[in-house]
């Protein structure tokens, strides 16, 4: 896959504030690629220089293996977390007027189908739920039929059912064949649709690679869960980390751990075993945990 969008050397300061410290970025074509970190570690500073909406302090901005210039918006799409709309359009207005700021638009019955918008498309869409107007949102955001397509957040404050159903929407539009630069603070939002992500803290990336690829390098195969800590002594010397009730046991091989807890006389009894995910790759690279 060949890269599609490049940062290099990006920085972004506001007065003594550095918030973002040079960080180099590849966005290959066709691929999700998720931006994650906690709150202030520079992702939104990232997005909007990425997006052409303002400029780095220092580095430069690669589209295609060219500088971005004038004509860069009209290949990229940016769904923003909220949108101010004009009062007393329908959502198929909304997709009217915003087809007309463009030199190419693309078909909007297509564009109905794709974002299910077609029973909502008399609607006004201030009478819009929460679901529906992040479709609606979406759908703007593909106005252009754009090459690059930025996400900021598009699930945040939606019911799972919704966000379950706006995912299958991402899916659709991935198989387009269209690039996503996503932000998003849901670990299993990443998990399900980022090919690539990169996590930030402080103004630097600090991991970037497929998400299996991340935690097979930072963690065993296998989480063990048991609740409360483990007892002084031997057990101790397994690797493991207490977290929110629980002691967490890291280990490729299973028995000889469960026979060495049996063995400490540690109970079994609501012990869970699950696999490493990026909720636990984000806490241990940041010491953060994400908010919900
Ligand atoms: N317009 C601004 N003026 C001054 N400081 C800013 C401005 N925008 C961001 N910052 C600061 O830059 C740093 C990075 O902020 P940024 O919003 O990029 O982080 P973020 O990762 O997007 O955070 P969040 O998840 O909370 O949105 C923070 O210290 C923030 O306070």
């Amino acid at each position: 896959m060949t890269a599609l969008l490049q940062a290099r050397g990006l920085k972004k300061n506001y007065g003594d504030i550095e918030a973002v410290k040079g960080i180099n970025l590849t966005i290959k074509q066709g691929c999700c690629f998720g931006l994650l970190g906690p709150n202030g570690a520079g992702k939104s500073s990232t997005l909007e220089m990425l997006e052409g909406l303002t400029k780095p302090h220092a580095g430069q901005i690669l589209f295609a293996g060219k500088p971005i210039d004038k004509h860069y918006t009209q290949r990229i799409g940016i769904q923003f977390q909220q949108t101010t709309l004009p009062d007393y359009l329908t959502v198929f207005d909304c997709l009217k007027l915003f087809a007309s700021f463009y030199r190419h638009s693309a078909d909007l019955e297509q564009l109905v189908e794709l974002c299910q918008l077609g029973e909502i498309r008399e609607q006004m869409h201030f009478h819009l739920s929460g679901g529906q107007k992040q479709r609606l949102l979406l759908a703007l955001s593909l106005i252009n039929e754009p090459d690059l397509l930025f996400l900021d957040e598009p699930t945040t404050g939606l019911d799972p059912q919704a966000r379950q159903n706006f995912w299958e929407l991402i899916h659709s539009i991935k198989r387009q064949g269209k690039t996503i630069v996503l932000t998003t603070h849901y670990m299993d939002e990443a998990e399900q649709l980022c090919d690539t992500i990169a996590i930030m803290d402080h103004g630097k990336i600090i991991a970037e690679d497929t998400p299996a690829k991340l935690l097979a390098n930072e963690f065993y195969q296998n989480i063990v869960c048991i609740d409360g800590e483990l007892p002084q002594g031997e057990a101790q010397q397994l690797k493991h980390q207490y977290r929110g009730g629980q002691t967490l046991i890291e280990c490729d091989q299973l028995e000889p751990v469960l026979s060495q807890l049996s063995r400490h006389g540690i109970s079994l009894q609501g012990l869970t075993i699950r696999k490493p995910n990026l909720d636990d790759l984000f806490l241990k690279l940041t010491g953060h945990q994400l908010r919900a």
